[in-house]
């Protein structure tokens, strides 16, 4: 019987020589490297790559240039393809509904960045208690003025996060490592909101409260982590910065876009907020120079997953979910299972 084929998006893989060349003995490869979009869709109008079951991105920062997976370029897709294995956690640059059309599972890989992008975030959230975003730009700016105004003001305006509540909106993998990093380096307390309360067994050795309403938990919690995928919608908006109790924190390891990047300039301007550590930014990469302006907001340069143990796992992760869709029918992290009723 021939092999199937898998289209493989991007670079060469990097680390996992082993299990790609466990692949190749199973599948046959065609690549695609790095096409931007009229030439992606040139070459699956005409067939180029044949009838792939398949496809796989194993990095983050290529294979994706022929930018977002939208309906126009699903509908090329040949009928045989199953399965499209990517790295990174986010998926709002495909529509994995319209995957699930088409019969075909998209699996993330935010498994392999976990404990990355919860390191990021428990620093962000050190930050915004300790403002240590204003200690370092003080100090890297090598103006001694800076340094002695930092160093003589910021105690007066910050807090240790120990015994602080951190309200966690999206209780997914990373808001539960997080939420276990949060507990145990500084004894925060938990809450959380998601479209669905965790069963016990992650609620409990939390001890994390579950808020149904997510206006109820932003007005309880010292500091609010975004954690949830972006769907679409804004979810931190004028009102919910509002909703926040005063005086409390914001931190952003998930997309931008689930921003209003003016509400928040404003909730930060008038203290409605003291605090915010951004990983992520709306018009990425360009920053809000009114948040790039204010002392009080660390932002990152949406590296929070960028680690070389998040990167080899990206490439594992894409491929075991591969192998094992072939060999069981079931892949490991699909996302879009709800959307594939009976098709499966
Ligand atoms: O994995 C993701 O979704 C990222 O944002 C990049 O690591």
């Amino acid at each position: 019987m021939a092999k199937p084929t898998i289209l493989h998006l991007g670079d060469d893989i990097r680390w996992n020589h082993d299990l790609y060349a466990l692949l190749q003995t199973r599948f046959t490869i065609v690549r695609s490297h790095s096409m931007p979009r009229a030439e992606f869709k040139r070459a699956l109008e005409t067939h180029q790559f044949g009838d792939f079951a398949a496809m796989y991105r194993p990095f983050w920062n290529t294979g994706g240039e022929m930018g977002n997976w939208d309906e126009e370029l699903i509908a090329l897709l040949p009928p045989t393809c199953r399965i499209f294995t990517s790295a990174g956690a986010g998926f709002d640059w495909v529509d994995t509904r319209a995957l699930a059309s088409r019969n075909i599972l998209y699996c993330n890989s935010a498994a392999a960045c976990t404990e990355s992008v919860a390191d990021a975030a428990l620093w962000l959230i050190l930050h915004t208690f300790r403002n240590f975003g204003w200690s370092a730009a003080s100090a890297r700016s090598c103006d001694p003025a800076r340094f002695w105004d930092a160093n003589r003001n910021i105690a007066a305006s910050t807090h240790n996060p120990n015994g602080h509540t951190l309200g966690i909106i999206g209780l997914g993998r990373i808001g539960v490592r997080v939420a276990q990093k949060a507990r145990a380096a500084c004894h925060m307390r938990v809450l959380y909101n998601d479209v669905r309360r965790m069963d016990p067994a992650v609620e409990v050795p939390l001890e994390a409260t579950y808020y149904a309403e997510l206006d109820a938990m932003l007005a309880e919690a010292d500091c609010v982590l975004l954690a949830t995928p972006f769907a679409g919608e804004k979810v931190m908006c004028a009102l919910r910065f509002a909703a926040m109790k005063p005086g409390a924190r914001f931190v952003n390891i998930a997309r931008g876009k689930l921003v209003d990047e003016g509400a928040l300039v404003g909730a930060l301007r008038s203290g409605q907020i003291v605090a915010a550590g951004l990983d992520v930014h709306f018009d990425e990469p360009n920053i809000n120079p009114e948040l790039a302006g204010m002392d009080n907001v660390l932002l990152l340069s949406h590296t929070a997953g960028a680690s070389l143990e998040s990167h080899i796992g990206f490439e594992k992760l894409g491929i075991e979910n591969i192998l094992a869709f072939f060999e069981t029918g079931k892949a490991l992290t699909p996302v879009n299972l709800e959307f594939m009723g009976a098709k499966l």
